[in-house]
């Protein structure tokens, strides 16, 4: 039995925390592979390691002192050394990076001291083999990432070794350059780790006990998901559930491989587990609900859209060849609305409109923006029947406008639009619907 097991910020801001992990590792012989994250937050209004990274850099891009923020970060590792009583200095390694700083050497470089530093220090606690990401994880010369190097380098590498910590978030290209995934990835490397060893499952631990059914930031206490297939889970993080990032599932899930996502403070919980196939059936009708804000929508009206053949294709050129991407695109019979990202949109809009009048010449076009979009999913609701007239009683109930529905064609989600000052409540009312009163 072989195991990857992925640590995040969460579980390792602190001496304390580290503690915990040593004893999850400890008990169970299978977790060979450690993967950490650089420290997160130690309570709310702490700033994670790698913000300060960031800010550090920043500050050194501009010229401006960034040593004693480099100092505030080589503190926050000290009390982590100090407090697990490890005879170990990091004073070389932060010369490095002054060093390194003061030549501007990279923003990637910069965030990806987070998890190196921890990397190093995990391995001194564990007494496991420390190994740099940078050799092992692969980018492209353009800064795309390179599956089929990474994971002969990685398989080779790990081939015959019994333990090993392998820092998450960045890899190096060819010439050493470092690169980082996006935020949130080291929940990636864990999985290029799980795929490079054949592992049986990739354990991702967490602060939460698992995957659950929506954002506990926005409900109270809600209750967490069993089991969950790759798909719905795929929805459901697109949609911001951000708990694993995106990128994560598709290597272990080529593989087979199973993850599970533990909570670090709670190990006894059992979780989440992610799985390709089930037949488990959900609890309830509903696996998840998730969802994002920041949307526009442009909605395009012309009398007899329908019959103009290409009217759809015209359009939807003029995004592409501004390089926007479009999230939805729900049509009536004479008019599509085209939901994309806000923060893409902006600085383009009045060219996009212009495209839109001269492809298409339609009869209006209106604009609507702070939307956001809430995707409510499950395997179970192909076999349910009134699932789409319970969400929009639910949303009517709480006074809720429905800016849009959209059933995806897998019938595993169902995508509404709502205002954005109404996304929080939505969720709650679509929760309460599905879950606290299960019907
Ligand atoms: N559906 C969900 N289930 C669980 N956690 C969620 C969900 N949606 C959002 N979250 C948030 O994701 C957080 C865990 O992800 P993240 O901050 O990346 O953790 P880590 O630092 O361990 O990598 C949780 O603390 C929770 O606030
Ligand atoms: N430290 C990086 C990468 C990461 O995956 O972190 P975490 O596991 O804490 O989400 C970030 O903050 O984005």
């Amino acid at each position: 039995m072989k195991k990857v097991v992925k640590f995040g910020g969460s579980s390792l801001a602190s001496a304390e925390q580290f503690k915990k992990v040593g004893e999850i590792i400890r008990q169970d012989s299978a977790r060979r592979y450690v993967v950490p994250s650089a420290p997160g937050k130690r309570f709310s209004g702490d700033t994670k390691v790698t913000d300060m990274l960031y800010n550090c850099y920043a500050a050194a891009v501009k010229e401006k002192k960034f040593v004693d923020l480099l100092e505030q970060i080589h503190e926050r590792y000290q009390e982590i050394i100090d407090g697990l009583n490890l005879d170990l200095s990091l004073d070389e390694e932060f010369h490095i990076i002054q060093e390194n700083f003061s030549k501007k050497i990279g923003r990637d470089y910069a965030a990806s001291r987070g998890e190196y530093l921890n990397g190093i220090i995990m391995a001194a606690y564990l007494g496991f083999e420390f190994i740099d990401a940078a050799q092992i994880i692969r980018f492209n010369d353009d800064g795309s990432f390179n599956d089929e190097v990474t994971n002969m380098l990685l398989s080779e590498r790990l081939a015959n070794m019994e333990n090993a910590v392998i820092p998450g978030f960045y890899g190096a290209k060819e010439d050493g350059t470092v690169v980082t995934f996006s935020r949130g990835g080291s929940d990636v490397s864990g999985s290029l780790v799980a795929l490079a060893v054949h592992a049986d499952l990739y354990e991702n631990w967490t602060d939460v006990s698992g995957f659950l059914i929506a954002d506990p930031r926005i409900v109270k206490n809600p209750k967490s998901i069993e089991t969950i297939t790759y798909k719905e889970l795929r929805e459901l993080s697109y949609m911001g559930a951000s708990v694993l990032h995106e990128d994560a599932i598709f290597p272990v899930r080529k593989a087979g491989i199973p993850i599970n996502i533990r909570n670090t403070n709670a190990p006894q919980d059992k979780g989440t587990l992610i799985v390709e196939g089930t037949c488990r059936q959900p609890k309830y009708t509903i696996t998840g609900i998730a969802g994002t804000d920041g949307f526009v929508s442009i909605t395009i009206e012309k009398a007899m859209m329908n019959s103009e053949i290409g009217f759809c294709r015209k359009v939807l050129q003029v995004f592409e060849e501004n390089n926007i991407s479009i999230e939805h695109m729900p049509s009536g019979i004479d008019t599509m609305t085209i939901f994309v990202h806000k923060n893409e949109f902006e600085e383009k809009e009045q060219r996009i409109l212009a495209g839109i009048h001269k492809a298409v010449n339609p009869d209006h076009i209106e604009l609507e923006s702070d939307l956001a979009l809430i995707a409510v999913v499950g395997r179970g609701m192909r076999s349910t029947r009134g699932t789409a007239g319970r969400i929009f009683s639910a949303l009517a109930h709480a006074h809720i406008n429905v800016k849009m529905i959209d059933q995806g064609s897998s019938e595993l989600n169902i995508i509404v639009g709502v205002r954005h000052d109404e996304f929080k409540n939505a969720i709650r009312a679509l929760y309460e619907i599905f879950v606290l009163t299960q019907i």
